[in-house]
C-alpha cells in the first residue's frame, strides 16, 4: 500500500545547527506514528516540515500526494488535507467555540453558514463538547479549549492529523481527556502522527514508535519496542527521561 506520509532522507539545519540529519518514515493510512525522544532531537521539526511550517534543505516529503519539498507546492492545498494541533490552542478568545470552528470551513471550503454549523455540531459531539458550542474560550478548562482546538482541525475533514505535544502545557487530570480523543480518532482510522513525551499512552495507541535522537530516527518499533529497548541511547531516555 502507498503511504499517505513518506519522509526520506530529510535534511534540515537552522544556521550551524543540523537539526534533522537524513530522517525517513513512511506511515500507510489509518495507522498513527508516535515520535519520541529528548528535548531538541528533532521531532517538532520533523513533524512541522510534514505540513511546510518548515522547508527542508533536501530529502523529499510526500503527504497525501503533494511534493511538499518541492518549491511549488500548493500550500493551500497541502493545509486542506493536513490538520496540525499545537502545544497552545491558539483559540479566538472573542469568538464562541462554535465561530472558532466554523471559520475556516467557512472562509477556505467556502461553506455557508448552516452547514459549517453542522459540522461544527459533529466534531464538537466528537470531542464530547457539544454542550459548550455558545462558550467562550475563557470559560473552558486547558482540556476543554485543546479538544476545541482539535475539533477545529477536524472540522476541515484533514486526511491526516499532525499533533505536536498537544498535552504539554496541560494538568495531568486534564491530559487524560485529551489523550482519550486522540485514541478515539485512532480508533475511527484517522493517519496520525504524534509528538509525545506521553510514553505510556505511545506504547499503547501508535502502531509504530518512532525514537529521535540528535536528528535521526534511532529506533522504530511497535509499542512493545519501549519495555525492550535495543540501543543505549534508548534505554537511558526511558529510565532518564527528559
Ligand atoms: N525556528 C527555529 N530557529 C532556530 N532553531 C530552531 C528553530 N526551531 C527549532 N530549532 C532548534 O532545532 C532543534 C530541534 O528542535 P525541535 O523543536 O525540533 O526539538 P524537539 O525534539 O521537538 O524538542 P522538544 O521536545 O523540546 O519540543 C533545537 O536545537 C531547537 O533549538
Amino acid at each position: 500500500m502507498n503511504p499517505i506520509v513518506e519522509l526520506q532522507d530529510v535534511h534540515k539545519r537552522f544556521g550551524s545547527n543540523a537539526v534533522l540529519q537524513g530522517v525517513s518514515f513512511a506511515i500507510p493510512k489509518g495507522q498513527v506514528v508516535a515520535i519520541i525522544g529528548q528535548s531538541g532531537s528533532g521531532k517538532s521539526t520533523a513533524l512541522r516540515c510534514i505540513d511546510r511550517l518548515e522547508t527542508i534543505d533536501s530529502g523529499r516529503i510526500t503527504v497525501c500526494g503533494h511534493a511538499v519539498h518541492d518549491p511549488a507546492l500548493d500550500i493551500r492545498a497541502l493545509r486542506k488535507d493536513v490538520g496540525i494541533v499545537f502545544q497552545s490552542y491558539n483559540l479566538f478568545p472573542h469568538l464562541t467555540v462554535e465561530q472558532n470552528i466554523t471559520l475556516a470551513p467557512k472562509a477556505v471550503k467556502g461553506l455557508g453558514a448552516a452547514a459549517a454549523r453542522a459540522i461544527a455540531e459533529r466534531t464538537l459531539r466528537q470531542v464530547g463538547l457539544l454542550e459548550k458550542a455558545q462558550a467562550y474560550p475563557e470559560q473552558l478548562s486547558g482540556g476543554q479549549q485543546q479538544r476545541v482546538a482539535i475539533a477545529r482541525s477536524l472540522a476541515m475533514e484533514p486526511q491526516v492529523m499532525l499533533f505536536d505535544e498537544v498535552t504539554s502545557a496541560l494538568d495531568p487530570q486534564l491530559t487524560g481527556e485529551v489523550l482519550r480523543v486522540i485514541e478515539q480518532l485512532a480508533e475511527g482510522g484517522m493517519t496520525m502522527v504524534l509528538v509525545t513525551h506521553e510514553m505510556e499512552f505511545a506504547a499503547r495507541v501508535a502502531d509504530t514508535v518512532i525514537y529521535m535522537h540528535a536528528g535521526r530516527v534511532w529506533e522504530t518499533g511497535s509499542g512493545a519496542m519501549l519495555k525492550d529497548p535495543q540501543t543505549p541511547e534508548l534505554r537511558a531516555f526511558l529510565s532518564h527521561g527528559l
